[in-house]
Formats: structure tokens, C-alpha cells, sequence
């Protein structure tokens, strides 16, 4: 069986690549300005259905989002079979494939990629999709179906839906009626699968105070409203900024990353949360979760991944010990550079810790190498993975008391609440509520597991990020030469100093992150690095940001 080249030139002709971009399939797959990515659009769709031929017909996601960017942005990333990031190997393929300038260079590149990758035609080719709520989302999504129509492929829209919730649907539509099943393979069998798993967790806990849940006026606002008519008996979600009319809301001054890049709550909660009363925000596209609240003095707590990974795990490890478990599975914390160093100290005296490069398909791979894998980056986005044998112990384990018989369902009943195949910030913040409520802690006495060191995260526009290499997951600089020498010089100088420079995989920018005993200093710190970045790049001295030192 050939490809059907008259129908991918026909329909390519109507989806032409603007001749100055060039996109690339990044950390994040295809990001950029909405209204640039038509023709990339219809290649993935292409790309997607081949992906599936090339797995045996297994369904492949796509999900149409840019996240926590700004409302004008969009992109586009693949999933694979188990709901999982799609194989690095084909970031480059579908980086190729994309930057094709006319129909005949991408019809002819297809043929030679079917070729070498040695994909079979003949196998039928499998699509789910969804998309968040960007105005940009419709016309995307057209030329996307576009190509998945020229190719033939079976595709099933699942409308606009969180990115998790699309994961999810990948997962359970490739193991449905296996002994693997993930669950129904519809969003409302996801939302009942969790809101079951969360119900079974506060059984006989009462009094969960209700929650106000920035919704960045994106997708996760849906998704609020449907778990709140499942667990309204138990958990009261207060929905803010789940405006979905207004242009330009999305992420707009709200959600998590406005949280965690500015260290502060969202204007719009300032009439909305009380002193003591937690708070959290998703981002627009509702896989990264951030905790806060108020303290005594009315200041700005945030719990952020790293918080949120430390209470998670000293639960479950508690659990596994509970449940008379702790020969048998052990849990490990996953984490990146980003991660505060306060947290770091603080998991590695208890549990394995390991850092991997950015990058969420990193901490899975990684997470993935424990029993029990708890990954968070410090900017919410995270989950906690099962081992397959950690699955088949918990199944066959026979508890010998009572107590640990609870302890065993509970973690059971973990499983099915944490979202195996990414981060979700709604089945994280379900999870963050059965610990809170397990451990009767309020926003106070989660915070006070560990103190956070004051750090800064700074981005440098330089000439071209590409000559940045590091090494030791990130952390320190091979390249330019020396450079790694200098910033070492600068750390030196502060208490508790740490500083690390890395290129973006997402913005054109470098980023220098750095962490001291006291704010001024780890501002200054990062400052300096900045400073030093720019100068030693060639950065132009009248353009020199005037806070770089
Ligand atoms: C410091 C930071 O938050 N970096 C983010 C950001 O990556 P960069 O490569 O730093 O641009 O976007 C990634 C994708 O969303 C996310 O995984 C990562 O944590
Ligand atoms: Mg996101």
C-alpha cells in the first residue's frame, strides 16, 4: 500500500508553510503564535496517523494547546499508546516533516520517512484529539482534520478538554478490554474513575473546608464543574477566573504560572481568600497545580511542586510502612535543577532523590525506575507513578490486622486517583485534599515540612541560546568555555548561594535560576549571573536590562 499522495497534495495545497518560520517539536511539541501554525497542523495530523501505523494501529493523542502562554499563543503535541510523551526519536522526524516549504517537499519527505522508518500502511491508523479553550483552537483543529482525512486515518474528536484528561483517553482507549484496562475510555469515565478513588480516600473525614480554585480562565474551569457535581458532599470547589468570554483572559494575571514566576497571588483572590484559607491555581491547561495561602499576617505562602511532591510522599511512605509494605516497595522523588534546595535537603535525608534535565518526559522516564516514582517540577507540574510489580504486590498482598487491611486500600485507592500518564492538576489537587485531610494539616502545617530558600529565576535574551551545553542534569555550563568558572566565582560569595544557567527548550531565551540564605541576595545573585551571561555572549551594552548587575 502507497501513501495517498493526491489526497495529501490536494489538501497540503490549502495549508502552506509561512516561507520566513521554521518550527520546531520541542519540550513542549509545536509552540509558537496561533496564528502561524496551520501548516503545521496539517502535517501533524499526517504525522499522528503514521505514528499510529507505524504502533499497529494503537491510538495516538494530539493535543492543541500552549498551556500557561499567552491567550494569542497555541501549539500542539503528540501522545503515545500508554498516554505518555511521544518518543524522542520522532520530535526530530516531525521537526523535518514540518519545516517542508512546499507540498512536494513534504509528499516526497513522507515517502522517504514511511521508508525508513519501515512503517506498514496497511495498518489502520487510530487519532484522538482534543484542544483548550484559545479562540485559535477551531481553525487548528480543522487543519488538523484536514490531514487526518487525507491520510485515511480514524480520528475522534474529544473536544475541548484539559491535556490530562486527553492522556487519559489514549491510555484507556489502548487497554480497553485488556487486563491493563485504564478505565472507560469517555471523559466521563475519567472523572468518575477519579472522583470514586477520592470519595473511598475521605470516607468518614468531615469538615473539609472548601476550596477556591483559580481556573486562569482556562479549560480546567470544565473540568472544576464537572468533579464538583461528583464530590460536592465531600469537597466544596470555589471556582475564580473560570471566565471563558472574555478576549485575553487566559492566563492573564491568574493561574500557575503567573503564581509561581511572580511569587504572589493573583490580583482577582485578594476580595476572595480569607486569612488561613487555601488556595490554588491551574494553568490553562490544567496539568500544572499551585498551592497558597494567607498567613497570620495576611502574607503570601505558596506551595508549589517541590511542597507539593514532599507531602505527597511522606504519605504514601507512611502507607506502605501502614500497610506492612516497606520491604517490598519503596518510593523515590524525582526533581530537576528548579527544585529549592530546601526541598531537596529535606527529601534526600528521607528518600531517594534523583534530578533529571527539564522536561516532564524526563521525570517520568525517571519515575519510572522506582516502585513508587513521585516527580513534581517545582512549578506544579507532576504525579506519582505505580510500578507495574508495585500494582501486582497491592493486588496480592494479604494484610494480617485490620489496620493494615485500610492502609492497603488506601493505597489502592491512590492508584486510581493519581493520573498514571502525566501530570493532572486536578487528580493532584484531589490527592494533595485526601492527605490534608488524612493528616487534619491546614496550608500551615504543610509549609512547615521544610523552608523554602528565597531563589530567583531570571531569563537572558541572548544572541543565539544554542551555543549553551550543560551537563550533570543541567547544572552546570560546559559551554561557552569558561563561563561555568565565573558563575562558581559568583556563588561563592553568598550563603547558601546556588546558580544555574540553562537554554529554554521553549522561549528563545537562557534561563539563570539562582537561590541564597536571604531574598536580596538571591536576587543579587541571579542578577549578577544575568549580568554576566549577557556580557560574556556578546550582548549589546545599550541594550543591557538596566536590574542585570
Ligand atoms: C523553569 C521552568 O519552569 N521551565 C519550564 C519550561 O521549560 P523551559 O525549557 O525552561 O522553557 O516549560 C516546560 C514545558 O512546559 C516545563 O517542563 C519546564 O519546567
Ligand atoms: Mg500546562
Amino acid at each position: 500500500m502507497s501513501l495517498p499522495i493526491q489526497a495529501i497534495q490536494a489538501a497540503g495545497d490549502r495549508h502552506p508553510k509561512p516561507a520566513h518560520l521554521r518550527f520546531q517539536y520541542g519540550t513542549a511539541g509545536f509552540r509558537t503564535l496561533g496564528n502561524t501554525l496551520d501548516s503545521v497542523m496539517f502535517k501533524v495530523g499526517i504525522i499522528a496517523a503514521l505514528r499510529s501505523k507505524k504502533l499497529d494501529g494503537k491510538t495516538i493523542g494530539v493535543m492543541v494547546t500552549a498551556s500557561h502562554n499567552p491567550e494569542p499563543d497555541n501549539g500542539v503535541k503528540l501522545v503515545d499508546p500508554r498516554g505518555e510523551m511521544l518518543e524522542a526519536s520522532w520530535e526530530g522526524y516531525a521537526t523535518t516533516l514540518a519545516n517542508t516549504s512546499t507540498t512536494e517537499e513534504f509528499v516526497e519527505a513522507l515517502a522517504e520517512f514511511v521508508r525508513s522508518a519501515k512503517i506498514d500502511l496497511s495498518k489502520p491508523a487510530r487519532v484522538v484529539y482534543g484542544r483548550d479553550t484559545r479562540p485559535s483552537g477551531p481553525a487548528l483543529v480543522a487543519a488538523l482534520e484536514d490531514g487526518l482525512h487525507a491520510i485515511g486515518a480514524e480520528a475522534r474528536d474529544a473536544g475541548v478538554t484539559t491535556t490530562p484528561i486527553l492522556h487519559y483517553l489514549v491510555r484507556a482507549t489502548n487497554t480497553k478490554g485488556t487486563k491493563d484496562a485504564y478505565g472507560e475510555d469517555t471523559s466521563e469515565g475519567y472523572y468518575d474513575k477519579i472522583s470514586a478513588a477520592f470519595k473511598k480516600l475521605v470516607a468518614g473525614k468531615a469538615g473539609i473546608p472548601p476550596l477556591v480554585v483559580d481556573c486562569a480562565n482556562g479549560v480546567g474551569a470544565y473540568a472544576v464543574e464537572e468533579f464538583s457535581k461528583l464530590i460536592s458532599d465531600k469537597l466544596q470547589l470555589v471556582p475564580v477566573n473560570a471566565d471563558l468570554t472574555t478576549p485575553g483572559a487566559l492566563n492573564n494575571a491568574c493561574g500557575a504560572d503567573f503564581v509561581k514566576t511572580m511569587q504572589r497571588l493573583p490580583p482577582s483572590l485578594s476580595p476572595v481568600l480569607k486569612t488561613g484559607q487555601r488556595a490554588c491555581s491551574l494553568d490553562g491547561d490544567a496539568d500544572r497545580l499551585m498551592y497558597y495561602y494567607l498567613d497570620d499576617r495576611d502574607q503570601f505562602r505558596m506551595l508549589d511542586g517541590d511542597k507539593i511532591a514532599a507531602l505527597v510522599a511522606a504519605f504514601i511512605v507512611e502507607l506502605v510502612k501502614n500497610a506492612g509494605l516497606e520491604d517490598e516497595i519503596s518510593v523515590g522523588i524525582v526533581q530537576t535543577a528548579y527544585a529549592n534546595g530546601g526541598s531537596t535537603k529535606y527529601l534526600s535525608q528521607r528518600l531517594p532523590v534523583k534530578c533529571v534535565s527539564t522536561g516532564v518526559k524526563h521525570l517520568h522516564h525517571a519515575a519510572e525506575h522506582y516502585d513508587v516514582g513521585v516527580y513534581f517540577e517545582a512549578n506544579g507540574h507532576g504525579t506519582v507513578l505505580f510500578s507495574a510489580e508495585t500494582n501486582k504486590i497491592l493486588a496480592e498482598h494479604q494484610p494480617s490486622t485490620p489496620a493494615q487491611s485500610t492502609a492497603l486500600n488506601h493505597i489502592v485507592n491512590l492508584t486510581q486517583l493519581i493520573n498514571q500518564t502525566v501530570g493532572d492538576a486536578l487528580s493532584d489537587l484531589l490527592l494533595v485534599e485526601v492527605v490534608l485531610a488524612h493528616k487534619s494539616y491546614s496550608g500551615v502545617e504543610w509549609d512547615s515540612l521544610y523552608v523554602d530558600l528565597p531563589n530567583r529565576l531570571v531569563k537572558v535574551v541572548v544572541a543565539d541560546r544554542h551555543i549553551f551545553k550543560t551537563e550533570d542534569a543541567e547544572r552546570r555550563l560546559v559551554s561557552p568555555a569558561g563561563l561555568q568558572e565565573k558563575i562558581n566565582e559568583l556563588v561563592r560569595r553568598y550563603e547558601a548561594g546556588r546558580a544555574f544557567v540553562r537554554p529554554s527548550g521553549t522561549e528563545d531565551v537562557v534561563r539563570v535560576y539562582a537561590e541564597a540564605m536571604v531574598k536580596s541576595q538571591a536576587d543579587e545573585l541571579a542578577f549578577r549571573v544575568a549580568g554576566l551571561v549577557y556580557d560574556e555572549t556578546g550582548g549589546d551594552p545599550a541594550q543591557r536590562p538596566a536590574e542585570f548587575l
